[in-house]
């Protein structure tokens, strides 16, 4: 049998950080959402009991470092499943951006799984085993639009965002986030209003919602890679209502509700960046098949 999952990218419309924890981790208080950029996940069983991962893409390793790999391999365990699975990742989502790919493909190797080797498992306790696995594997179980706090695997859902398009614009090159958490400094950040954040969402208002975007480890990138600085500014100057970098980055990401004014920042920054992307926020929740 053999089944294709959908594994979306996330965006951070806020990200703070509150201390840091005595388990290393950082405390954090983080509004996310999905975004319609998706690797496709095509999972077919397979009878001798092993995982094997196929891609294309260079950066994405084959082996127990991927994160599918990890999902697989925990499933299995947890599950006493004899069977294995052949992992295909045909990967859209950039590496190492801040937009939560390997991440994504492991929440969808979760999900693919459960119903490929029927296991009965509800979201909530795929989430649980997704946060195993790392921060973002949680959120990426659900999807949608959330509060997530804990260490990121803390999840309450809130309602999707007005709708607006999202224009990504990555550099070239890729940020490790443990890096980027170990170079912030927790005492000196101003803090991004992320109640502000919710209520604007909850509300559907739009303007508010561009107003709350904040991300404390904006800055520790930016220090790293003034690239990215150059590419914010590059954003507001073709007329981006919101401009923020997602997660650890080095991705940035614009919002704009008119179609001309996407198609103007689109075809501003490209030439100029590695790869950019025009999508759509998803916004609502993944059920289970
Ligand atoms: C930056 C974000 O992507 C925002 O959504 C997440 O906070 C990071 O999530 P992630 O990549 O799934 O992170 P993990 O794979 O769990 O952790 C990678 C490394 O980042 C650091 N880390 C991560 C999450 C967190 N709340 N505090 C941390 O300090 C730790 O050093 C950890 O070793
Ligand atoms: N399925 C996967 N796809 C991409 N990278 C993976 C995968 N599994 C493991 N990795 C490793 O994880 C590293 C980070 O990649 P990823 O694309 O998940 O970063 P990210 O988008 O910055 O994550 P996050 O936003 O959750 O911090 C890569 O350098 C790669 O070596």
């Amino acid at each position: 049998m053999k089944l294709m999952v959908k594994a979306p990218a996330k965006i951070n419309l806020s990200l703070d950080v509150l201390h840091k924890r005595t388990d290393g981790y950082h405390e954090v208080k983080m509004v996310m959402t999905t975004i319609d950029l998706a690797d496709r996940i095509e999972l077919s069983e397979r009878e001798d009991g092993r995982i094997v991962i196929y891609s294309h893409n260079r950066f994405v390793p084959d082996d127990q470092r991927n994160l599918a790999y990890q999902a697989a391999q925990l499933l299995k365990k947890r599950c006493k499943v004899d069977k294995g699975v052949n992992i295909l990742i045909d990967k859209q989502i950039p590496v190492a951006a801040g937009l939560a790919g390997g991440s994504s493909d492991a929440a969808a190797t979760l999900r693919g799984l459960n119903q490929l080797w029927d296991l009965g498992l509800s979201l909530d306790m795929l989430a649980e085993l997704g946060a195993e696995i790392g921060s973002d594997v949680s959120f990426c179980v659900y999807g949608g639009t959330a509060l997530a706090t804990g260490r990121g695997e803390v999840i309450e859902h809130i309602e999707a965002p007005p709708n607006c398009w999202v224009i990504l614009a990555k550099p070239e090159i890729g940020v490790s986030t443990a890096d980027v958490y170990r170079n912030l400094k927790v005492q000196n950040v101003s803090h991004p209003n992320v109640e502000g954040m919710i209520e604007a969402i909850e509300a559907g208002n739009y303007r508010e919602m561009c107003k709350f975007v904040g991300n404390v480890l904006e800055e520790v990138t930016l220090k790293m890679h003034p690239e990215v600085l150059l590419i914010k500014e590059q954003m507001k100057r073709f007329g981006a209502d919101a401009v923020l970098m997602s997660g650890s980055g080095p991705t940035v990401f614009g919002l704009v509700q008119h179609d001309s004014r996407m198609h103007r920042i689109y075809n501003g920054l490209r030439g100029f960046c590695d790869k950019v992307y025009a999508v759509r926020l998803i916004g609502e929740r993944i059920t289970l098949e």
